[in-house]
């Protein structure tokens, strides 16, 4: 195998090739990248020399061709057929129109056709020509409407489903207009079995509420026939709370449920500056400007968009311990209840004064976000879906500083809420006293008639025998009314113990934030009753377009497994197999490479592993600190400090306990080397953690996403799933099979056959639990750093269960040669321990006042050692 010695050189396929806009389509693009640059070898789906290859695929479209040949036109479609792979999406898109591809065969093209953007079929199927006039407008509104299923640069594809039209509905679009402005925007005329669907879902959309007043909750509807189906039905009527005086539903007059209109700026926004200015017709400006724009394509007046209910709303109470069930029930039997807060006219809960501070301006997608959110002057509970990095914790900080009430923020580890506290301490104008934290270390209440707690979804939803502190700060969590909670990462929310931290409260709106709506179970769907509907999804290219968030060239290394590695491979079981391609020497050189190519462009590098065994490997081998479950606090913070503020420190190696919360700006490069099997939920957070790249908006900065993997492995399967989801939303992964210049560079670790011999011989006789993910292996091995320090949370998504049993074996060596040398060994110190001992020297000179750090670090150092103090004097 011959290779270019030159290390830069072997990078050049992200600069020849530079962006997916030549991609049609991108999915998989594999390059060998040759000896000759662009050369001679002709490569599996890839571009050949000159001529890029366009290369279709569509999985969705490609599966439905198979159901269609299974199944001749409209006959039944069964569950079954949608076939395997999908499982993940059953729950979400439960409820679909069609789960079959576009077929527009018998259509005629209306003559205009050109300039129409979309393709629709009878079964909800669209594709979108980005490339087409009115195609942006034609974008905002699906997402409205429709399940976004892929967006790559040039074609899109979406999807009407039931909980789509739901949520279309709960914005306040009406049926009419969006059929006629669905017909408008398409190429054919659309199908009556389509609008017949679309007709028949949301004639029941909408038209039921669910409301809390005076810490009692009602559902309510203006519909005669929805009351009688509701009061009938055994599990609502199950739910039914009723009070001897009111023996059957209140009606309450028209004018109290008539929709009304946003008559308040949303904090932040141009719109607010424009009022503060006292310019008349401010209020729902970019709103109405984006109505007004849709509505000159298509024709249609703002004036249709809204009937006016004008009859008398019947009210019914439900037991708020039922919450749950009723909420279910109602989306089971196609009458799903919207969840809106008039908090402008409750006079019950206390106004809370929080107020954006002045410098702060809220970006056109968060308003936009926003205004779903607010658009009918009431606060709507939903979800609103953000990609990493795009500023989802301003976007909940304004929607508290618009509502003004009490709230309650969850977050998944105690490193979110400190982050949440002081972006809230940031960004609005809220006192210290009544913001408040409930973690392990910290049980603090306001003392005020109102004010802000942030919790952890494994604090609230905690089982068992509380500790005193702890079971009074539950108590005064659930004794009053929320005006607002706040649900960070709302993915996680459907698992049985979160679900726990929704129907524990009362609280009036709902708003989840998350980036990745996907989960690899099939509870997704779940957050559409637990929470609210979908209220806005941004699109991640137009994001990167902007600026607002990084521009990522994504690559999957291949790398080949040694004879050796994969001998031992194929004949060890699955469990050994993890250890086995993440330690794949081949793989740790290529990983040396990319660092060393990265660190000499200036680049901010963090690798990846889940299996904590493999991180500290490389990480000793290469001289590298590393963080992971196991690593104390006041050593994570030297060490992320250090990353951050030192030009001598460019890469660090984390667990998953990096996937989330850790906001490095200055990180530019990812490497992932071990990953948790084919979650694609994981994969975008971890690409989430270069997107708020600080360089961002450098002239042609590109931030890089690696992901190593063994050739002819399972990782390889695992690898193509994890990407599914960034895929999805435009991301073109190219596959490297070879990295110029790694041969002959400097100091390469396991240059020889008998050091990655050694090597494997300390996997083989390594304990199974190394082949386990960071917590198990770290409890196991690291038992001395178990204790958590006061205030911290363990990870979440930390496979739970009993602990895997370690075993120690003889490997079958005697094949092999060589095994003796265990020379490298002598390298493998860690760095950890030297940026310790630097720190301390470091403090003595200077007095330890810990001037590098970063404030958050020093603010949380200062909260941690008040604690202790605490403690102590206690
Ligand atoms: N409108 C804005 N003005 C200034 N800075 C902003 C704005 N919106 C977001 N930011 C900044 O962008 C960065 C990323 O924001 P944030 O941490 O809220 O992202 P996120 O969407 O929650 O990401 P993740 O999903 O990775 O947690 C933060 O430093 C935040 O202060």
């Amino acid at each position: 195998m011959s290779r270019s010695p030159s290390p830069a050189s072997s990078l050049d396929f992200f600069e020849s090739d530079p962006s997916s806009e030549e991609d049609f389509i991108p999915r998989r693009r594999v390059r060998k990248v040759g000896p000759a640059l662009g050369g001679s070898k002709k490569v599996a789906g890839g571009p050949s020399k000159g001529a890029p290859k366009i290369k279709i695929n569509l999985p969705a479209l490609q599966r439905s061709r198979e159901i269609e040949a299974a199944h001749p036109a409209d006959g039944p479609i069964e569950e079954d057929d949608v076939g395997e792979g999908d499982e993940d999406d059953e729950g979400y898109f439960d409820g679909m129109i069609g789960k079959r591809g576009v077929d527009l065969s018998n259509q005629e093209l209306k003559p205009d056709h050109a300039l129409r953007p979309l393709w629709v079929d009878d079964k909800g199927n669209i594709i979108v020509e980005a490339f087409a006039p009115f195609a942006r407008q034609a974008q905002d509104f699906l997402v409205a409407i429709a399940e976004p299923v892929s967006r790559p640069s040039l074609v899109h594809e979406y999807r009407i489903t039931k909980p789509s039209l739901h949520s279309a509905m709960s914005i306040g679009l009406e049926t009419k207009v969006i059929i006629e402005v669905l017909s408008r925007l398409a190429k054919t005329p659309l199908s009556p079995r389509l609008t017949a669907r679309i007709e028949e879902w949301t004639a029941s959309f909408g038209k039921v509420r669910l409301v809390l007043k005076d810490n009692r909750y009602f559902l309510e509807t203006s519909v005669p026939e929805f009351l009688q189906t509701l009061m009938t039905d055994e599990v609502i009527r199950d739910c039914r709370v009723t009070r001897e005086q009111e023996a059957g539903p209140t009606v309450f007059g028209a004018e109290q449920i008539a929709r009304p209109r946003r008559d308040f700026a949303i904090p932040g926004t141009e719109e607010a500056r424009r009022a503060e200015r006292g310019e008349a017709d401010a209020i729902g400006q970019p709103n109405r400007d984006n109505d007004a724009l849709i509505g000159a394509v298509i024709g249609i007046g703002e004036a249709d968009e809204m009937e006016d209910e004008d009859d008398a709303v019947h009210s019914f109470e439900v037991a708020g311990t039922r919450m749950e069930d009723v909420r279910r029930r109602c989306k089971d039997i196609d009458l799903p209840a919207l969840e809106e807060y008039d908090f402008r006219n409750d006079t019950v809960n206390p106004n809370l004064d929080i107020q954006l501070k002045p410098m702060t301006v809220i970006r056109p997608y968060q308003e936009m976000s926003l205004a779903k959110m607010f658009g009918n002057g009431r606060a709507r509970s939903g979800i609103i879906v953000l990609p990493c990095g795009a500023g989802k914790t301003l976007v909940g900080i304004t929607a508290a500083c618009t509502i003004k009430k009490s709230a309650l923020v969850l977050c998944t580890s105690a490193v979110s809420v400190a982050q949440w506290k002081q972006q809230f301490l940031h960004f609005s104008n809220i006192s210290e006293k009544q913001i408040c934290a409930f973690t392990q270390g910290e049980k603090e209440m306001f003392t005020a008639p109102s004010g802000i707690v942030i919790s952890t979804y494994s604090m609230i939803a905690k089982t068992g025998k509380r500790a005193h502190d702890a079971e009074k700060m539950m108590q005064f969590l659930r004794s009053r009314e929320w005006g607002f909670l706040l649900l960070d990462e709302v993915h996680v929310a459907p698992a049985d113990m979160f679900r726990k931290c929704i129907n524990n409260f009362k609280v009036h709106a709902k708003l989840g934030l998350t980036a990745t709506l996907v989960r690899e179970d099939d509870r997704i769907g779940d957050l559409g009753y637990l929470i609210g509907p979908k209220l806005y999804e941004a699109n991640w290219m137009d994001l990167a377009k902007n600026g607002h968030i990084a521009t990522v060239q994504c690559a999957e290394v291949w790398c080949p497994m040694t004879p050796e590695f994969y001998r031992e491979y194929l004949r060890n079981p699955s469990r050994k197999r993890i250890l086995l391609h993440a330690m794949n020497p081949n793989k740790i050189q290529a990983a040396q490479f990319l660092i060393n190519y990265h660190e000499s462009r200036g680049d901010k590098v963090i690798v990846f592993s889940d299996n904590v065994f493999a991180l500290e490997a490389y990480a000793k081998k290469l001289g590298k600190s590393f963080i992971h479950g196991g690593t104390p606090e006041g050593e994570r913070l030297r060490i992320l400090s250090r990353f951050q503020h030192d030009p001598n420190l460019n890469t660090i190696f984390l667990s998953k306990v990096g996937d989330t919360s850790i906001d490095l700006p200055e990180a530019t490069c990812l490497i992932q080397i071990s990953s948790h099997f084919g979650s694609r939920r994981q994969e975008a957070q971890r690409l989430g953690r270069i997107l708020r790249a600080k360089r961002r908006n450098d002239e042609g900065f590109n931030a890089f996403f690696y992901s190593l993997v063994s050739k002819d492995t399972q990782e390889m399967y695992y690898s193509s799933k994890r990407q599914g989801f960034l895929i999805d939303q435009g991301y073109a992964f190219k596959v490297i099979t070879e990295l110029h210049g790694l041969d002959s560079m400097p100091n390469l670790v396991f240059p020889t056959k008998a050091q990655q011999i050694s090597l494997l011989e300390e996997v083989l006789n390594t304990g199974d639990a190394a082949s386990e993910t960071a917590d198990h292996y770290m409890r196991l091995n690291h038992g001395k750093h178990l204790k958590r320090p006061a205030g911290t949370q363990p990870v979440l998504s930390t496979s739970a269960g009993s602990l895997p049993a370690v075993q120690r074996f003889t490997a079958p060596l005697e094949h092999l040669s060589g095994g003796q040398n265990l020379s490298y060994r002598e390298q493998n110190k860690s760095v950890n321990k030297e940026l310790s001992r630097e720190d301390r020297q470091n403090k003595r000179g200077s007095g330890g006042n810990g001037k590098d750090q970063h404030s958050l670090f020093k603010k949380r150092k200062a909260e941690m050692d008040a604690i202790k103090k605490q403690r102590a004097a206690g």
